[in-house]
């Protein structure tokens, strides 16, 4: 049921309608976003939902030290057209010691008719020195409270310079 703390999780009884994640991020795809079928490009849309759980990840971690680890199978369970609006959804799944596994799906927003799912994909929090880290959690925020800040009043933070 919708409630306050997780305001987009849906209950439609529909198997092809996504009940287990958070729709938080919509994409309108664009012509830059096609293949040579004109249809969305796999390629963008892997990109678009590593960044999102990497965000993600960040989040729920409360460090930006976050790399993906693995990814499972894919499966592109239809295609996006020109002009179609569709939405990613992630939901963590495991907290490990040091690793964070979450679900994703992605659907047309307007349909709810899915079009990609993923199982698992793990992230790994790092320490400063770049080796996987204990991040302390194992359960999921639906707030901002673990934010990596350096500037309350901006949210900003600078990153370290390579
Ligand atoms: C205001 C704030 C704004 C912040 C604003 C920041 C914005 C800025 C955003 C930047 C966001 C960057 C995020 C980009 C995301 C990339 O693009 S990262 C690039 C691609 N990934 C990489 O390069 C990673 C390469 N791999 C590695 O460096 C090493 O494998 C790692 C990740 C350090 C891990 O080393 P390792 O020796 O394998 O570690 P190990 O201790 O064996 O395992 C660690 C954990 O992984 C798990 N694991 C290991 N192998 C597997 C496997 N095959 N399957 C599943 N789990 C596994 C283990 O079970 C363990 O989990 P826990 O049991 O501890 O929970």
């Amino acid at each position: 049921m919708p409630s306050d703390d997780n305001p987009d999780l849906l209950t439609q009884g529909d198997p092809a309608v996504d009940d287990t994640v958070n729709f938080r991020t919509r994409k309108w795809v664009k012509p830059e976003d096609l293949n040579a079928n004109g249809s969305l490009f796999g390629g963008s849309l892997l990109r678009w939902i590593d960044e999102e759980a990497a965000i993600y990840a960040i989040i729920q971690l409360g460090n930006y030290r976050v790399v993906t680890k693995f990814i499972s199978e894919i499966e592109f369970q239809a295609s996006a057209n020109q002009g179609d609006l569709i939405e990613m959804g992630l939901r963590a799944t495991r907290f490990g010691r040091t690793s964070l596994t979450m679900r994703a799906v992605v659907r047309n927003m307007i349909t709810r008719r899915k079009i990609l799912t993923i199982e698992k994909l793990v992230f790994v929090n790092l320490g400063e020195d770049g080796r996987p880290a204990p991040h302390g959690y194992d359960s999921i925020t639906y707030r901002r409270d673990r934010m990596p800040r350096e500037n309350p009043a901006t949210g900003t933070l600078t990153l370290p310079r390579r």
